[in-house]
């Protein structure tokens, strides 16, 4: 069953609740958004992605200005081809299409492609508060991030923190979230600063971005 940590608004299906949160608050958590079995096939196939030494450690900014500063951020990534998508990243990028659609038809958001990277984070690494929507990176719009570990307990740390953005927020902030398989994060990237808290094991996650035209 889908479940929504925030109001239930009475809507039928997961996407419905999404935009109803989105619309709300800014913020979305929806737990099982995708199945076990699929969260299982998908971390598998980041593992032997990392295996066959694929990704790479993470930079920030973009274009000219993109450093490696593994003070701020340390995770490892690996970026999806969206273009040709593996059987097993299909279900969820269909899934991310028909939200995109019930997000740009709810709040006109002019939503128009995707672009997404697993990531890894090895025990001890994290990555300092930041907003996702920042000169230089203007087309990301809307946040969402899928977690890929089994069995997350409170104790293994590396939750998501968000934090208070410039405008007041209807939400108990700051808010930590942690990266239970399944769980889908969705927030309006410019509205809340976030950041990832170091874990004592490692945490997989499948992180992307709505985008406008640039
Ligand atoms: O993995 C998370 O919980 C957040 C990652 C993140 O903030 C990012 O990649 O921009
Ligand atoms: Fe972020």
């Amino acid at each position: 069953m889908v479940q929504s940590l925030f109001a239930d608004n009475g809507s039928s299906n997961k996407f419905d609740r999404i935009v109803a949160d989105l619309m709300e608050t800014g913020l979305s958590v929806c737990d099982d958004f995708v199945s076990p079995l699929l969260v299982s096939s998908m971390a598998l196939e980041a593992r032997e992605l990392q295996q066959s030494g694929a990704f790479r450690h993470a930079r920030i900014g973009r274009g000219v200005s993109m450093q490696l500063r593994p003070e701020i951020r340390n995770d490892r990534i690996y970026w999806l081809d969206t273009e040709n998508p593996t059987a097993i990243q299909q279900p969820y990028l269909l899934d991310l299409e028909t939200l995109r659609q019930y997000i740009n038809r709810n709040l006109f958001l002019g939503l128009f492609e995707y672009e997404g990277h697993f990531a890894l984070y090895p025990p001890g690494a994290s990555y300092d508060i930041h907003y996702d929507r920042f000169i230089g990176a203007l087309e990301r719009v809307v946040t969402c991030i899928l977690y890929l570990n089994d069995n997350w307990q409170a104790e293994d740390g590396g939750a998501l923190n968000i934090h208070q953005g410039h405008d007041a927020s209807t939400l108990p902030l700051p808010m930590q979230i942690l990266p239970q398989g399944g769980r889908l994060v969705t927030f309006i990237s410019e509205q809340f600063p976030h950041e990832v808290l170091p874990a004592t094991r490692d945490r997989l996650s499948l992180t992307g971005w709505f985008r406008i035209r640039p």
